[in-house]
């Protein structure tokens, strides 16, 4: 029986991966396919009950498993904290144990969540694209130090990638491309930084290996100002670890709401994990007010890359779609039209659509 541990942290995590269950739970009831369900603790809750935020009987259990469901981490009571306590970096620590290199966050803009962008209907209608993060490497794992010079602190966080880690993201934006519009932008700042210039050498090495692949390199202040003029141009897009967290958030506007983009990341083993891309809202936490749809197609991408169930991923997004169309919405997308639902009546909304299918 596949295992999939969960691990929903803190803030809204519970609440938005308490839905995301329910729907597992029905993809078991309609389809016969079971899953062994495990909670475990991470992050903010790891640290007040063990004083860990990545204990080894979580990550133990996440080694174990076919897949991760996590929720999010962190929040105000934990900010304090030095850096290598802080509830975040038990979601670095699995990324890094569990090798998962590459991160998937995929835009799809909703017809009828057109309103509730602030961006122009003509711009966004029919956006369909995938940003593919490092996550295992660049800034967020190279060296840091700390120390007091007669010029006060003085502090250092370094980049650092290796040929070998970038091209092996680099292939996968390449195949990836292949199998959609084979359009792929490679985003960097290769016109200030060395690792930059070295992705891009890396890019065009390996781009010889997929000629029908459409490439192009973006500046990633560039990118950033063309995801809002234009995003259509956009199929795949591959970027370092932490441009493509900055840049993501940015997209996920594009869909009305960073409540909507869910995410896969995967590796050399074979458990993979899937978070949806925000974090633990400590603003909105507990008021029953988060988007849970992007932990709930976080789902969908987990029934898909993990297990091949292709026919109950698309299920869980055609319920999503539906439940939409029918004009429900979380405060974030609410528009004078809208029908406002609870994070709870949204879970139980998609799984009575999946049920009608
Ligand atoms: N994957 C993760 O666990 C993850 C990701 C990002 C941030 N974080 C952590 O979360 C904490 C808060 O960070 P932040 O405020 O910068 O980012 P955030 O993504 O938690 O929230 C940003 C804004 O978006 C809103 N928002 C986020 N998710 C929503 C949802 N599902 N539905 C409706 N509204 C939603 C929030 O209310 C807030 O106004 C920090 O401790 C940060 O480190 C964790
Ligand atoms: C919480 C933080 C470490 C994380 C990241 O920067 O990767 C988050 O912003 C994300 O996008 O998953
Ligand atoms: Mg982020």
């Amino acid at each position: 029986m596949p295992k999939i541990a969960v691990l929903p942290g803190d803030g809204i995590g519970p609440e938005i991966v308490a839905e995301a269950v329910k729907v597992l739970k029905t993809i078991e009831e309609i389809s016969g396919v079971h899953f062994e369900i495990d909670e475990y603790l991470v992050g903010g809750v790891a640290i007040d009950e063990t004083g860990n935020p990545l204990p080894a009987e979580t990550l133990e259990a996440c080694l174990e498993s076919d897949a991760v469901l996590l929720g999010a981490v962190g929040g105000p009571k934990w900010d304090d904290l030095p850096g290598n306590l802080r509830p975040e970096k038990a979601l670095l620590g699995l990324r890094k144990e569990l090798q998962l290199f590459s991160n998937l966050r995929p835009v799809k803009t909703y017809d009828s969540l057109i309103s509730a962008s602030t961006l122009k209907p003509e711009v966004i209608q029919g956006v369909d694209l995938l940003v593919i993060r490092e996550l295992t490497g660049g800034i967020y794992f190279g060296e840091k130090s700390t120390e007091i010079t007669e010029n006060g602190i003085k502090v250092t966080d370094s980049l650092t990638y290796t040929e070998k880690e970038i091209e092996r993201i680099v292939r996968l934006g390449f195949e990836t491309a292949m199998k959609r519009r084979k359009k792929l932008t490679s985003v960097d700042k290769a016109n200030v930084l060395e690792s930059s210039r070295v992705w891009r050498k890396v890019v065009e090495k390996v781009a010889a290996d997929y000629p029908e692949v459409e490439l192009s390199h973006m500046l990633v202040d560039n990118c950033a100002m063309q995801l809002v003029r234009y995003p259509k141009q956009f199929d795949v897009i591959v970027t370092e670890n932490m441009f493509g967290d900055i840049l993501s958030d940015e997209a996920a506007m594009l869909t009305g709401s960073i409540g909507m983009l869910p995410s896969a990341s995967i590796g050399t083993e074979k458990v993979a994990m899937y978070e949806p891309i925000h974090g633990s809202a400590p603003d909105i936490a507990g008021q029953g007010l988060a988007n849970p749809l992007a932990t709930i197609l976080s789902v969908a991408m987990m029934l898909k890359y993990s297990f091949n169930l292709n026919q109950e991923s698309e299920q869980i997004e055609q319920a999503v779609q539906k439940v939409l169309d029918a004009g429900y919405r979380t405060k974030d997308l609410a528009t004078t039209e809208s029908k406002i639902v609870s994070t709870k009546e949204m879970g139980e909304l998609v799984i009575q659509a999946m049920k009608d299918e």
